[in-house]
């Protein structure tokens, strides 16, 4: 029998909106008591004092590059910066190579993240074959492959016929659709937020038209057909309206936002840094308030990272031919606190929710509460911790970040997966 003994924390529970003093107890990789003054027997013992003990963090929008680009990011590698950024599930897109349209690479995702056995990994298979926006995948066939959701994340689904298609059949098999908001023929050889600092940095633009657009247009074929929908990486005032909207009216639509969106304007881009080139781009102040906001008043569901590695050698070019996508499992807890916990945008309790039960909720997976009987998926968190941001020190084979040097408050110091301690920062455990 493994026992360990978590004594002395803050325990979080989202569901019920509380925080309370509580020991937990974990046996055999499940939380079997969680109260005041428990004893761990012959068990070990991790000191918590001092320490929120949080449901395990689940990232909803990763990308872990295998296969096929494993220069970028692995599996194992992917995993090791989740658990270090305090995330004990994620789920991952499919613009891998081959894509994961078929039940062949959902099978060798999972088989690949037991082999590295830290997080929970589930795959996002593609909603239509190669992400090519033509034909649809055989959703029931990966749903049963263990899919969580359907998405072509990285590529827009331009025809409106194919998208309408798309989410009546992935109602009828019971996965939600999460899509990537993009009007190709606006954002076309765009490369940053179209506005008043692509004018002054002469460089070509994606305006805030491109996102909304096609916010919009799934929002009424989520309407339309009855299918959930999740919003990935929301960046404008204008989508925020709009499911503001669409949710009063009793769509069911959900929305993310990611760390960087909320954190950074396109004024991050004058210095020509590529880490700040991502998609969708860095937007304006007003924007970044309005993603506030939607995250206060609960229009926007989830804190999502996007975690999109790429090499140094792909990075280190000329702004306009830098790929998109930045780093962010190993900033994003820090992020979260620095930037909405701290200065009251969010309690704890409501910025836990968005990275636990939500995302949970969303992907149909019976995890984000700390429950007994549950498995021991837990976070522990240092709320007063302080850091800068080191990229050297990432798990992550990703070092493209924009964040590095900033000073974070608010970090993860444990990750705990199935009653594991998979990543562990300096707690005492006596054994
Ligand atoms: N966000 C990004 O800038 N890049 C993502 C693709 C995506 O999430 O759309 C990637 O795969 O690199
Ligand atoms: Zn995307
Ligand atoms: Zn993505």
């Amino acid at each position: 029998m493994h026992k360990l003994l978590l004594k002395g924390g803050r325990v979080v529970d989202p569901q019920a909106g509380e925080i309370f003093a509580a020991d937990i107890l974990i046996v055999d990789g499940r939380i079997t008591a969680i109260g005041p003054g428990l004893e761990p027997g012959e068990g070990a013992v991790m000191d918590v004092a001092g320490k929120l003990v949080a449901p395990g963090l689940i990232d909803m929008h990763v990308h872990f590059r295998e296969p096929g680009f494993e220069a970028k990011e692995t599996i194992a590698s992917g995993s090791r910066a989740a658990a270090r950024g305090g995330f004990t599930a994620v789920a991952c897109m499919p613009n891998t190579n081959p894509v994961a349209d078929n039940r062949a690479v959902i099978t060798y995702i999972k088989t690949r993240a037991e082999e590295a056995g830290l997080v929970k990994v589930y795959p996002i298979a593609a909603l239509t074959r190669g992400s090519r926006g033509e034909e649809l995948t055989e959703m029931a066939d990966l749903k049963e492959a263990g899919a969580v959701a359907l998405s072509d994340d990285g590529h827009p689904v331009a025809s409106a016929a194919v998208m309408r298609r798309a989410m009546q059949y992935a109602r009828m098999v019971g996965l939600p659709v999460i899509s990537h908001c993009e009007e190709p023929t606006l954002s076309a050889g765009g490369v940053m937020h179209e506005g008043y600092m692509s004018t002054v940095l002469g460089l070509p633009g994606i305006p805030a038209a491109a996102e909304e657009i096609m916010v919009a247009r799934d929002i009424i074929l989520s309407e339309y057909t009855g299918c959930p929908l999740h919003i990935a990486h929301v960046s404008t005032s204008g989508s925020v309206r709009l499911i503001r909207e669409a949710k009063a009216r009793g769509v069911p639509v959900t929305a993310e936002v990611t760390p960087h969106h909320f954190t950074l304007t396109d004024r991050a881009v004058a210095d020509y840094n590529t880490s700040t080139k991502v998609n969708p781009p860095l937007r304006t102040e007003e924007d970044v308030a309005a993603l506030k906001e939607a995250l206060a008043d609960g229009t926007i569901d989830v804190i999502a990272t996007d975690h999109a590695p790429h090499t140094l050698e792909e990075k280190d070019v000329e702004y306009q031919l830098a790929p998109f996508g930045l780093v962010g499992l190993e900033t994003a807890l820090g992020l979260v606190w620095t930037e909405l916990v701290v200065p009251g945008v969010l309690s704890p309790v409501e910025a836990i929710r968005k990275l636990t039960v939500n995302p949970a909720r969303i992907l149909g997976l019976q995890e984000g509460v700390l429950k007994v009987g549950a498995d021991a998926d837990i976070t522990i968190i240092d709320p007063e911790l302080m850091e800068v941001v080191d990229p050297a020190t990432f798990a992550s084979k990703g070092r493209n970040t924009p964040f590095s040097g900033r000073r974070l408050q608010g970090l993860p110091v444990a990750t705990i997966v199935k009653g594991r301690v998979v990543y562990n920062r300096d707690l005492a455990v006596i054994a």
